[in-house]
């Protein structure tokens, strides 16, 4: 049987891009969130993206509309009792994850497959705190989800193949492409971008260069769509430093040590675009540099 009804738990930004991207695949989506106003928020952002599609001739008007009319959303578990697999995309915080599914499973059907959008964190580990390990994987958006084409795939030890073909059936009717990772700190994607991005902070922090600096040097010189800071900010300096704290736990190299500037960013609250401050500032009509 082919999947129809997919949960989604966590309504940031990786959460309601996951949601648009399968509505608008003709999916039943369920969406929850801790706070409803934070899902109020995510579902006038996917219409206004695709309302966007429409205006971009990439999307009917119908087409839209019927993807809007397919996500329901609601703060409790119980939206996911019929969900044929349950994507969590919540806060990148192993303590977060493991409560989370603590609290799912029991509102889940036995077949119900969960994946996890981790960027970084042990597929064997949290599958282990579930009672499912052969039906939970790890799928590995990338951000902006509607606009980038790959999809990593992560086995746990105890995946079952099964659930590894449904869920690569899924990714590609989503219209991805998919590269599968070995469960390793961080998988590939993050494994290799991430250092990168530590590594421009610390070029920052050591005054090698301003962020208008460090970010040109890139786009113009290593032809990177994003500055290594400007995209920092674009994924959330919090997502970033916990991918390198799993990176320098999960690995014991010292050469993954998250850079103390990036720890006092975080510390700050300066989270990047979601909190409008970053290494930019996002406050204005143009973004800023900070330093
Ligand atoms: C941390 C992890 O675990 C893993 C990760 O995801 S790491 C991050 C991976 N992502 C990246 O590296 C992104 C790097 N940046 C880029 O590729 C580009 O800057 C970008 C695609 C985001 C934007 O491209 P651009 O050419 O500068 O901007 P723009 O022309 O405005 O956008 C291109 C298209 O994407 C769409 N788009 C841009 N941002 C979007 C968003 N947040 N949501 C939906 N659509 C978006 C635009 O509408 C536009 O669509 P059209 O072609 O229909 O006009
Ligand atoms: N940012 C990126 O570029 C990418 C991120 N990812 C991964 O996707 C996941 C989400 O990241 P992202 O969307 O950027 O993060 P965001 O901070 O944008 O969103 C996380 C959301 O999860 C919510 N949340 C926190 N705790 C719970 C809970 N117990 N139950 C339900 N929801 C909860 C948060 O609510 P509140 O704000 O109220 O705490 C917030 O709305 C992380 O695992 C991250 O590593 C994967 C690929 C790319």
């Amino acid at each position: 049987m082919g999947m129809k009804i997919i949960g989604v738990i966590g309504a940031g930004q990786m959460g309601s891009g996951i949601a648009q991207v399968c509505a608008a695949a003709g999916y039943q989506v369920k969406l929850s969130d801790l706070e409803q106003a934070r899902l109020d928020d995510a579902l006038g952002k996917i219409d206004q993206n695709l309302k966007r599609m429409v205006a971009r001739g990439k999307l009917d008007e119908a087409a839209a509309t019927k993807a809007m009319s397919l996500i329901e959303t609601g703060t409790d578990y119980s939206i996911f009792g019929n969900s044929d697999v349950v994507i969590e995309a919540a806060t990148e915080n192993e303590e977060v994850k493991r409560s989370i599914f603590k609290a799912l499973v029991p509102k889940l059907s036995p077949t119900a497959i969960i994946a996890s959008n981790t960027s970084s964190i042990s597929i064997t580990r949290l599958a282990s705190t579930t009672d499912r390990p052969e039906k939970f994987i790890g799928m590995h958006f990338m951000n902006p989800v509607p606009v980038m084409q790959l999809v990593e795939l992560i086995r746990g030890i105890a995946t079952g193949e099964e659930t590894f073909e449904k869920i690569r059936a899924l990714a590609l009717d989503l219209g991805k492409t998919v590269a599968v990772s070995e469960d390793f700190p961080a998988f590939i994607v993050n494994r290799i971008l991430l250092p990168m991005i530590n590594e421009a902070v610390y070029t920052l922090y050591e005054g090698v260069g301003s962020v208008e600096a460090i970010d040109t040097a890139m786009k113009l010189g290593a032809n990177h769509p994003m500055g290594p800071l400007e995209l920092a900010d674009f994924i959330g300096l919090d997502t970033c430093l916990a991918v390198m704290h799993v990176l320098y736990d999960g690995l014991a190299d010292s050469k993954y040590r998250p850079c103390p500037l990036l720890v006092k960013y975080v510390e700050a609250g300066w989270l990047g675009r979601k909190t409008n401050r970053g290494f930019y500032d996002y406050s204005g009509e143009k973004p800023v540099p900070t330093r």
